[in-house]
């Protein structure tokens, strides 16, 4: 096993589920192959029990499909895969026709750092059928993990109410390429830094820390500890100061910050990493206001999630800063997203598109048909609605009613009139051919900062988040109304 070199072999192809491949088997034995279809992915139900998501992941899409290519290693590998008679699985004819696809799928998609809602695609693929069906695992794969992190990082640094937070993840997370991916998707989510060095390589992300237990403890006394470290680092100071007992810790943390000091060097604070941390952050914030160092910043850090910062700053505790691992990495308390790829639509021979449902007995899996996309209407910079509507229909511009996909009773109804409009998904592939470039790293996450700005403070909440309005245009309804009820008669004579 090379970890460090060629793992992928340059090829993602096959990280895909065994399944795509026997159905892109039976699509060109059947000729269906090239025949146009159109997916979108889609979440049910917001992570967390919370009131919105953040996109990201698009970064990693728009690579994978660019580089999307079955390789020499992956056609050897699938060549020798055998059936339960011994004889070769797929026939050299597919292999051939694997070995010479090329991408040729429209992408659209919304942009990393964009605030998004249960049932609207926040990608839609349209191509050829085996494309699309071999691209379901992999988006999924990037898009559910990205797009949790980043909302549970978005989640955190609200209840930081802007205090800086430091992703200190990569120990406890999900491998290596969770870990990166964790940490970039943080960054996008509001963190002002990680611990991750090659994430700060790879992406650009500010890299921080402080220093360890084993550093002190690797010293007589705490106290040398403090010292050797403010020898190393005397401009970038943050003492723990909870191994052996943390005011005892914050003192000589004033002894050292004092010595710096007439060096004309200033410590940058303290942390502490144990404890009842309301308690010990205003202790230590008595201790070093009295001794001259009101700047002195208390970084605290030991399993917080963003329940925990807001019972802290509710508790009033003296905290500025906020080291935070484990819970947001892996995404603790939800740890998938469950978005979902449905085919939406499928082009038959005369060359129209033929919508596609697929019903279920939860009104809440009933997919939306047809070829669509998301419009939000902004009110003075607030968004105040989502609207999926059919792409090729004519929308009445005096008056909108967007009903709610479950509940067809909900509705809203919108003057378009008054508000600002964008629409979310945008093009990124035409006929496999890139016409998006990701911004760099910093711009998404402003993208991000200013999407949540958009949003009202009531979907914000983390406890019971009042319900942000997303639905159907009124044909698209319709058009969804009259498939589930053909469909349910096509059931019924099934049955007779
Ligand atoms: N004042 C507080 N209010 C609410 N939660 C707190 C408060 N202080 C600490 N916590 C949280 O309570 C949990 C304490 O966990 P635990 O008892 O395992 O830690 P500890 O024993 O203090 O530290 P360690 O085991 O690292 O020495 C942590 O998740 C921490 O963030
Ligand atoms: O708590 P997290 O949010 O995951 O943040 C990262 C943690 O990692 C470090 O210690 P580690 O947990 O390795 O050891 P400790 O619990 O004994 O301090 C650090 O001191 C934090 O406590
Ligand atoms: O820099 C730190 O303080 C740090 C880094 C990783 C994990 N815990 C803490
Ligand atoms: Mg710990």
């Amino acid at each position: 096993m090379k970890i460090t070199k060629d793992l992928y072999q340059g090829s993602l192809a096959l990280l895909t589920d065994f399944y795509q491949l026997t159905m892109a088997y039976a699509y060109w034995k059947s000729g269906k192959a090239e025949q146009e279809a159109v997916f979108n992915l889609f979440f049910r139900k917001h992570p967390f029990q919370g009131g919105f998501t953040l996109a990201a992941g698009l970064d990693y899409v728009i690579d994978y499909c660019k580089n999307f290519k079955f390789g020499k290693e992956d056609i050897h590998y699938l060549s020798e895969m055998k059936d339960k008679d011994g004889e070769r699985l797929f026939d050299p004819g597919f292999l051939d026709y694997l070995s010479n696809m090329k991408f040729t799928c429209d992408i659209d998609a919304v942009e990393e750092g964009t605030v998004v809602f249960p049932n609207a695609p926040m990608i839609r693929v349209k191509g050829p059928l085996i494309q699309c069906q071999l691209l379901e695992t992999p988006l999924l794969n990037i898009f559910n993990f990205q797009t949790l992190i980043a909302t549970k990082a978005a989640r955190i640094n609200l209840a930081a109410k802007g205090e800086p937070v430091l992703e200190f993840g990569l120990r406890r997370a999900q491998g290596i390429d969770g870990a990166l991916a964790a940490s970039r998707a943080s960054y996008i989510g509001g963190c002002t830094s990680t611990s991750n060095v090659m994430a700060g390589k790879l992406f650009g992300i500010p890299v921080s820390g402080t220093h360890a237990h084993s550093w002190i403890m690797s010293f007589e006394t705490e106290l040398e500890a403090f010292e050797a470290y403010a020898d190393a680092f005397p401009d970038q100071c943050i003492f723990l100061v909870d191994t052996y007992d943390t005011l005892n810790g914050v003192k000589n943390a004033i002894k050292v910050g004092e010595a710096l000091r007439s060096r004309g060097k200033e410590m940058v604070g303290i942390r502490i990493d144990s404890g009842d941390l309301a308690y010990y952050s205003n202790k230590a914030r008595e201790m070093l206001d009295e001794a001259g160092f009101p700047d002195a910043k208390i970084v605290a850090s030991n399993d917080l999630d963003e329940h925990i910062i807001t019972s802290l700053k509710g508790q009033e505790a003296s905290i500025n800063v906020w080291g935070v691992g484990t819970k947001l990495v892996t995404a603790f308390d939800q740890p998938a997203l469950g978005a979902v790829y449905k085919l939406s639509a499928i082009r038959i021979e005369n060359g129209t598109y033929v919508p596609k449902i697929k019903i279920s007995q939860q009104s809440l899996k009933i997919n939306v048909p047809g070829f669509h996309n998301v419009k939000r209407y902004y009110s003075k910079g607030m968004a105040v609605a989502d609207m999926i509507y059919l792409e090729d229909q004519e929308i009445n511009p005096k008056g909108i009613v967007i009903i709610d996909p479950i509940d067809s009773t909900r509705r809203k109804r919108i003057m378009p009139y008054f508000y600002q409009e964008e629409i979310l998904l945008k093009p990124i592939f035409r006929e496999g051919k890139q016409v998006y470039t990701s911004p760099d790293l910093s711009t998404i996450r402003n993208r991000a900062a200013s999407q949540l700005e958009s949003l009202d403070k009531t979907h914000k909440r983390m406890v019971n988040p009042h319900l942000y309005p997303v639905g159907l245009e009124e044909n698209l309804h319709h058009l969804r109304t009259e498939l589930v009820l053909k469909a349910q008669k096509l059931d019924q004579k099934d049955e007779k």
